[in-house]
């Protein structure tokens, strides 16, 4: 069952000099809603998770959670109200092990833990993750699908009101897919609120309430699921990238 809405955009835009990266975006994300937010390479998406998590600042437009407005707030104060991300490119803190940067999540995180209830509750998300053999291991020693999975943990950590995944399934191999994607859908099914960047269609099918299509920077659809991916517009955004 959906709640309220948790996060919205209003108008949101982002310029980088003469490009406008995102151009005056609005959509709603309500509570327990997976969200994809979907469209060819270079459409703005992980723009768009940025402007959300506070990395970038929008040049335009308002963004809430739960109400409250969060345009121009600070990264980590944005993580502290309840937004919590893992990144296209995995960004572990390399000379803590697998547990510590898990603990990290935790104490910067929305709710704020110490010590050993820190730990305690890190060992937790480990568990979710399928990582709970490997809390003492060095990151540098893990396969590319466990950073990925403590990167997850580590947002988890702070128990968020929301997950921003910026193609959190990207670079996976066919077994590692498979396992990603329920790792997903176990988290979806605990009813967390998530905003799904991801190229996999099968993904999206399975996880998706949902989704937002950009192209260009703009909104072209939105939708359920299954409307927006049948939707000509939609069809057509992707292939004229498939011809680009
Ligand atoms: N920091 C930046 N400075 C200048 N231009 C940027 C910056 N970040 C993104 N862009 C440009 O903004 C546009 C949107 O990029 P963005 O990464 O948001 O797209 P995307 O939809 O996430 O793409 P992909 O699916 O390839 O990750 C692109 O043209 C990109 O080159």
């Amino acid at each position: 069952m959906m709640g309220g809405t948790v996060i919205s955009l209003r108008g949101a835009t982002k310029q980088f000099g003469g490009l406008v990266a995102v151009d005056n975006v609005s959509f709603e994300v309500r509570e327990h809603e997976v969200m994809g937010l979907i469209g060819p390479n270079g459409s703005g998406k992980s723009t768009t998770l940025n402007l959300i998590s506070g990395a970038l600042p929008a040049t335009d437009g308002d963004i809430a959670l739960k109400g409250q407005e969060i345009t121009g707030l600070p990264a980590r104060d944005i993580a502290r109200k309840g937004v919590a991300r893992t990144f296209q490119l995995v960004r572990l803190l390399p000379s803590m092990n697998v547990i510590e940067n898990v603990m990290a999540g935790a104490v910067f995180g929305h709710r704020r833990r110490w010590g050993a209830s820190a730990e305690r509750h890190a060992k937790q998300v480990l568990e979710t993750v399928g990582l709970a053999d490997k809390a003492k291991a060095h990151t540098s020693q893990l396969t590319y699908i466990d950073t990925k999975r403590v990167e997850l943990a580590r947002a988890l950590a702070g128990e968020p009101e929301v997950l921003l995944l910026d193609e959190w399934l990207a670079g996976l191999n066919p077994t590692e897919l498979t396992e990603g994607i329920d790792l997903i859908h176990r988290l979806r099914d605990e009813g967390r609120t998530i905003i799904l960047v991801e190229h996999v269609m099968d993904a999206i099918r399975s996880l998706c309430d949902a989704c937002v299509v950009m192209s260009s920077g703009k909104k072209i659809a939105e939708g359920t699921t299954d409307e927006v991916l049948s939707d000509p517009e939609v069809i057509r955004a992707y292939l004229g990238d498939d011809d680009a």
